[in-house]
């Protein structure tokens, strides 16, 4: 289905109720974009021009998409923070200048801690964007989530994180 979603490249946010009919192009730089972003972001749209959300308010039903487009660029901090509320658990880092989302765990024990990665590979395996795991001091699990293709952030980062928040971990938690 994403295939038939066209990339669009960044001038506009695109309000759209359903992908790709009924699209409201609104010049990013206008007052009137400042003022709606964070609805416009609930309703559906383009932000860095990479994809339309059309409406869906849980990011966890939206698919990766690959990234292979030679000119894809990271969004900015603040498209980050427009779509950081629909993560809630998951801080925004500023790694040495590479923006990534970060969350951290303790489990039971250092089986579970590899179940759980485990778990995590196989939805990054079917998502096909993958995110860097740590595992330290035997139960300590860190999952930062990031574009490697372009050094930064992009929806993809938004989407996995928002898959993993509802994985059945509960009982792996200390
Ligand atoms: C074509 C495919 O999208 C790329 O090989 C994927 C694989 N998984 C990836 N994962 C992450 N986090 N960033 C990438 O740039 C990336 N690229």
């Amino acid at each position: 289905m994403l295939s038939s979603r066209r990339l669009v490249p960044l001038s506009y946010v695109c309000i759209c109720g359903f992908w790709p009919s009924d699209f409201l192009q609104v010049p990013l730089r206008s007052s009137f974009f400042r003022r709606v972003a964070p609805a416009v972001v609930e309703r559906g749209a383009i932000l860095n021009g990479f994809r339309t959300f059309c409406s869906s308010k849980d990011l966890s039903l939206e698919k990766c998409v690959p990234c292979k487009r030679k000119d894809l660029s990271p969004m900015t901090e603040g498209s980050a923070n427009v779509l950081k509320p629909k993560v809630p658990e998951w801080e925004l880092l500023n790694d040495s200048g590479v923006m990534k989302l970060c969350r951290k765990w303790k489990v039971k024990n250092f089986l579970l801690g590899l179940e759980f990665f485990k778990i995590v590979a196989d939805l990054a395996e079917s998502e096909g964007h993958h995110p860097d795991l740590h595992l330290v001091g035997w139960n300590n699990l860190t999952i930062e989530i990031w574009t490697h293709a372009c050094g930064g952030l992009t929806e993809n980062d938004f989407i996995l994180a928002a898959k993993i928040d509802r994985l059945p971990f509960q009982s792996y938690l200390k």
